[in-house]
């Protein structure tokens, strides 16, 4: 199982500092959405550029206009791109059109999907490389949240997918259980005292 890292620090330095301290013991670096939004996509490109032999993931979270949005983020050095799977089915096919010009990926997150074994099915057969079973910051903080319901859905949807949702040292081992092909780590790596051993810890407990 692939580890990656969520950076949803704001700007391209902290989101450079935090890649060189955990490059080593992660896949994937992942450039969050309110980076992005922050600070533009010259964010990935300079992610991209500081670790070229990393899988740079930019998180669009795409909702229309699947084919451009794609190929800006594949021309400023994303390796994988989300589209959203609350999307209409055109705007994840175009998203997945511009992907194979490229020859990189689109993931599909299913943040807010109700049925996402269902939705999981559908969208890989529209091109998807992987989907994201994802409860989100706000839906983490809602009392009672655990990751149980993503990682059945994972086990049974019979597609390739990554798990996003608090994913900790304490639970990686169970995404990892699930048959997940990518645990995603935000807030346990970037909000830890020593983001360098949080990401080890992640990485040596599913080595
Ligand atoms: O995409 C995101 C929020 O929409 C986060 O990057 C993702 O949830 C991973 O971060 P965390 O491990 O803190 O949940």
């Amino acid at each position: 199982m692939k580890l990656q890292v969520a950076i949803d620090l704001l700007t391209t330095e902290d989101a450079l500092e935090l890649a060189g301290k955990v490059a080593e013991y992660v896949d994937i670096i992942e450039l969050g959405t309110p980076l992005i939004k922050a600070a533009g996509l010259s964010v990935v490109t300079a992610i991209k550029e500081a670790h070229p032999d990393k899988i740079v993931f930019a998180d669009m979270k795409t909702m229309d206009a699947g084919e451009l949005e794609a190929d800006i983020a594949f021309k400023a050095g994303a390796d994988l791109m989300t589209v959203l799977g609350t999307a209409d089915d055109s705007t994840i096919a175009g998203a997945v059109k511009a992907a194979k010009a490229h020859n990189k990926g689109v993931v599909v997150d299913l943040i807010g999907v109700a049925d996402k074994v269902t939705r999981a099915k559908e969208v890989r057969a529209l091109g998807a490389k992987f989907v994201e079973m994802h409860a989100g910051l706000d839906e983490q903080a809602k009392p009672g949240f655990d990751l149980k319901g993503l990682l059945s859905a994972g086990a049974e949807a019979r597609v390739p997918f990554s798990v996003a949702g608090g994913v900790k040292v304490a639970t990686i081992g169970d995404v990892q259980k699930a048959g997940a092909e990518v645990a995603v780590a935000g807030g346990a790596i970037y909000s830890a005292a020593d983001p360098a051993l949080a990401a080890k810890e992640l990485r040596d407990a599913i080595a």
